[in-house]
This record gives C-alpha cells, structure tokens and sequence, in this order.
C-alpha cells in the first residue's frame, strides 16, 4: 500500500506544481453553456450537469495539478442526486491520475469519527478518496479514528489548524492558562498535528497527517511550518479570499516542499475574470491553475 505522504510528494515532483483545484461548483457560476437547457428547480438535472462540468474541470487542469479538493457542500445540497454526482467526480479525477481531498471537515465523538473515516478513506473505501478534511476542535480522541484509518487504507487527513475565515481567531487564537499557558489554541492544535505527522511520516519525511493553514494568515503560516516539520499543509484562501504566492511561500519548506495550495473560486471560474475572458471556458481554466503554479514555483524557496 503506497504512503499517503509520499504519494502528494511524488505527484507535486511529477507534475512540478503545488496547485491544489478547489472544487466548488456553485451552480450560478457555471459557464452558459453548461447551463443551457438545464431547469434549476430540478436537482437532478442540475447534479448531472454540475458532474460533467466537474469532469471537464478535472480534464483542464489534470497535467498541472496534483491533487483536487471537491467542496462537499456543493454536492450535498443538491441531494441523493448531488452525491451521486461527487462518486462520479472523485472517480473521474482517481482516473485522470489527480488524487482526490474531499473537503468534509468532518468530525465527531471517537465511535462516530470511525464511521467517517472507513466511509471515505483510501481507494478501497465506499467514497474512494485518498485524504479528507478533518475538523478536530472536539478533541484528541475524536481525532485519532482518523490518524489510524488514513495509516490502515494508505490516506490522509488534513487537519485544521489555523482556518483561513475572518472570524477564525475568535477560538483558534485564544490564549490557554494552565499546563499550556501562553500557547494559542491554533498552537496546541499544531503540536497534536506535528506529533501525529512525525510517527506516521513516510520516506518523504512527510506523515499521513497533515494541517489546514489560511493563506490569510502569511505571519502564522510562516510559524507554523517551523512548528510542523512533518506534516503537509493545505493552505487554503489563495486568490478569491485575498491570498497571493508571496503570502503562501513561508508555508512551504526550505526545499520548496510540504504544502499544498488551494484556488477553488480563482481557477474553477477563471472564465469570469478579465484576465481570461478572451479564451473559451476549460481553456480559461486550465491557463489560470497553469499561471498560479507558475506563481507559486517563482515565490516558492528550492
Ligand atoms: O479546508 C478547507 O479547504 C478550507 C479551510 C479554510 O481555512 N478556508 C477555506 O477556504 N477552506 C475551503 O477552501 C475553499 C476556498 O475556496 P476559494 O475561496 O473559492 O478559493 C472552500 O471550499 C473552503 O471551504
């Protein structure tokens, strides 16, 4: 069974990019022709028509992108319907030789956190990805069925740490009393990652085990990859939430390694913007996520 955190290293080394496709198909923003014909108010149709624009997506950038992050809400609120759209896409991506991160951020007490994770932990599962987005602030314990599952079907899971939101410090940057006093909530959830990444790391010298980190946030970014050593970061919030290459590359190693970093909205609707709108839409596409791993190489150390 491969590692988990070998696999990112291997496919970022193939395809010499960090650009991690954000999957976030708002059905409004879809391009008219994707649209056209299609009636709204019928999920169904809508669930289909989201699934081939996906597809095309995934087609778009599958030669500069390592790894996509299918937003679950997206499928989810289009119901039975939408999650059968999201099966196809991961499938679709597993095909094109992208790994998948489904973004679920989920989480919950021990017996249930195992649930979660045998549904959708490694090729062999129900859902068939090969990392997920894991919410831990319920606690340590919660976050251990998903440390093992991913080591037992040769996943991941991205942990969040320090979220990319405006409101994000109102727990995460709280200061602890007691045997952790003066570290930052985000801080005490950082050491839990670190040492999670470091007892699972594989020959990369990166673990099974990986931290969510906002882009917004560059100061702590650039901290918390000091704090982390093994553990890969996703770093969300590039582009549409402000994010740029310079504020990104203190996340990543002194060998330009260890993170991976996520446009949902910038690439996957890249057709809306002035920059692109001369091109048809999957070209669109395909140049913006081609221009941000560019970006990211020239800001990137190594
Ligand atoms: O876990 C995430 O991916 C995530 C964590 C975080 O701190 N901030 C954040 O924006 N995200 C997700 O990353 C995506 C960002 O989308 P864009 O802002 O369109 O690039 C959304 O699907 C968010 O849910």
């Amino acid at each position: 069974m491969e590692h988990f955190g070998d696999l990112l290293a291997g496919q970022v080394q193939q395809k010499k990019s960090a650009v991690c496709v954000g999957i976030d198909p708002r059905w409004k923003s879809l391009p008219e022709s994707i649209r056209a014909g299609v009636d709204s108010g019928d999920r169904s149709a809508v669930a289909k028509a989201t699934e081939c624009y996906c597809r095309e997506v995934i087609d778009a950038v599958a030669s500069v992108t390592p790894v996509v992050k299918p937003q679950a809400a997206f499928f989810e609120l289009l119901g039975p319907a939408g999650m059968l759209a999201l099966a196809g896409v991961i499938k679709h991506a597993t095909k094109a030789g992208v790994l998948v991160l489904l973004d679920g951020k989920r989480g919950d007490i021990g017996s249930t956190a195992e649930g979660y994770a045998d549904a959708y932990l490694g090729r062999e599962s129900a859902w068939g990805c090969d990392a997920l987005t894991v919410n831990p602030y319920l606690g340590d314990d919660t976050l251990e069925p998903f440390v093992h599952g991913a080591v037992r079907h040769g996943a991941g899971i991205f942990v969040l740490v320090k979220t990319s939101n405006p409101g994000s410090g109102f727990l995460q940057d709280q200061v602890l009393s007691g045997e952790n006093q003066g570290q930052t909530v985000f801080e005490r959830m950082a050491d839990l990652v670190q040492s999670h990444a470091a007892a699972t790391q594989g020959t990369s010298g990166y673990g099974a085990v990986g931290a969510v980190v906002g882009a917004t946030y560059p100061q702590q970014l650039a901290a918390l990859r000091q704090r982390m050593p093994n553990a890969w970061i996703l770093i969300p919030g590039f582009g549409a939430q402000g994010g740029t290459a310079a504020d990104v590359a203190h996340g990543f190693d002194s060998q330009g390694r260890g993170a991976i970093v996520n446009s949902s909205r910038g690439v996957i609707f890249a057709y809306q913007s002035e920059q692109y709108k001369h091109l048809d839409w999957q070209s669109a596409v395909a140049k913006s996520a081609h221009d941000m791993a560019q970006q990211l190489g020239e800001a990137t150390p190594g």
